[in-house]
């Protein structure tokens, strides 16, 4: 399916109003209640009919280091009841105590792969060494194991049905905080030096780090494209403003996602209930930076 969504409107709803929709805004709008530019529906009942004689198995990528440990119980418990549920999942946990991985029931066909990472000093060097060992890992092992790979945050929890109807070639996921803000409200790096460097006037949506996903080969281009941008960055002594978001934000604008997941697919728990969906399907948990992160 092809995509426009390089117009010059400022706002997704005028972007969801116009004709640029992508399939999934549909359903997502179908299913959510957002009430703007419904025109087809997806029962998702037909779409798991077709998904799942394909046998497929869908890796997600989760980093619990440090002090983030204490998430992961709740993420792969709530994960079990509502995410893929009856595909083969394959959870990667990438952690540095990998004796203090919970152990959680798993369904038939769902396992869990611990990987035992060192744990670097800053949250900000944690958060963006995502990208390259998720390009390890398909490199190593993902590219004959699975065909399709999420890569997610671990201080989050399922609330609600999560389906083959997310699956597609590349994934963005909506920033809950930025779903209804104009492109020059964009957090994106504004400096020409960093290779994430996104022009005034440029972009479609502000995605989220903590979700994105496709096929693996997919993935492996854009965490590949990424891990350089960020070398390249640090070669010159520059941090792009929020580290491999900022990255992944260039990459979707100029590499355009096959479908874009509306907030629902990650909502955050801080911004409470609102009343443009009926749905979470995941949201972020409240936290305390100061307590949790290695240097806030
Ligand atoms: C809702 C929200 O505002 N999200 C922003 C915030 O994400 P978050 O505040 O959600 O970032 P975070 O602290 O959850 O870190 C991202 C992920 O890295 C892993 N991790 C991080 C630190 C650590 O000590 N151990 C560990 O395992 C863990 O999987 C975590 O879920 O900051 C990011 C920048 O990086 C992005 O700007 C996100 O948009
Ligand atoms: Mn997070």
């Amino acid at each position: 399916m092809s995509l426009k969504l390089t117009s010059t409107k400022t706002n997704i709803y005028e972007i969801l109003k116009s004709n640029y929709i992508i399939l999934y805004f549909q359903v997502t709008l179908q299913t959510t209640g957002y009430n703007i530019g419904v025109r087809k529906t997806v029962d998702q009942k037909k779409l798991d009919a077709i998904y799942k004689p394909k046998n497929l198995t869908i890796a997600t990528t989760v980093f619990a280091i440090g002090k983030y440990i204490r998430f992961l119980h709740d993420f792969l418990e709530t994960a079990e009841k509502h995410f893929m549920v009856d595909f083969k999942v394959h959870y990667h946990i990438f952690t540095d105590k990998s004796h203090e991985v919970p152990s959680v029931n798993l369904a038939a066909g769902r396992k869990i792969f611990v990987h035992q990472v060192p744990k670097l000093n800053r949250w900000q060097d944690i958060s963006a060494s995502r990208m390259q060992m998720i390009q390890t890992i398909i490199e190593e092992q993902l590219h004959r194991e699975a065909d399709y790979i999420y890569c997610q945050d671990v201080d989050a929890k399922f609330h609600f049905r999560w389906g083959a109807e997310s699956l597609d070639r590349l994934v963005g996921q909506i920033h809950p905080w930025y779903y209804d803000l104009s492109r020059d409200q964009f957090t994106y790096e504004r400096r020409p030096e960093s290779t994430a460097y996104i022009p005034p006037g440029e972009g479609d949506f502000y995605y989220i780090g903590a979700m994105f996903g496709g096929t693996v080969d997919e993935v492996y281009k854009l965490v590949k494209r990424c891990h350089e941008n960020l070398e390249a960055d640090k070669a010159n002594g520059i941090e792009a403003v929020w580290q491999e978001e900022s990255h992944l934000n260039w990459y979707l604008l100029y590499n355009k996602p096959s479908k874009i997941l509306s907030p629902e697919y990650l909502w955050d728990d801080k911004r409470g209930k609102t009343n443009v969906q009926k749905v979470v399907r995941l949201s972020h948990v409240l936290k305390n930076y100061a307590e949790v992160r290695e240097n806030a």
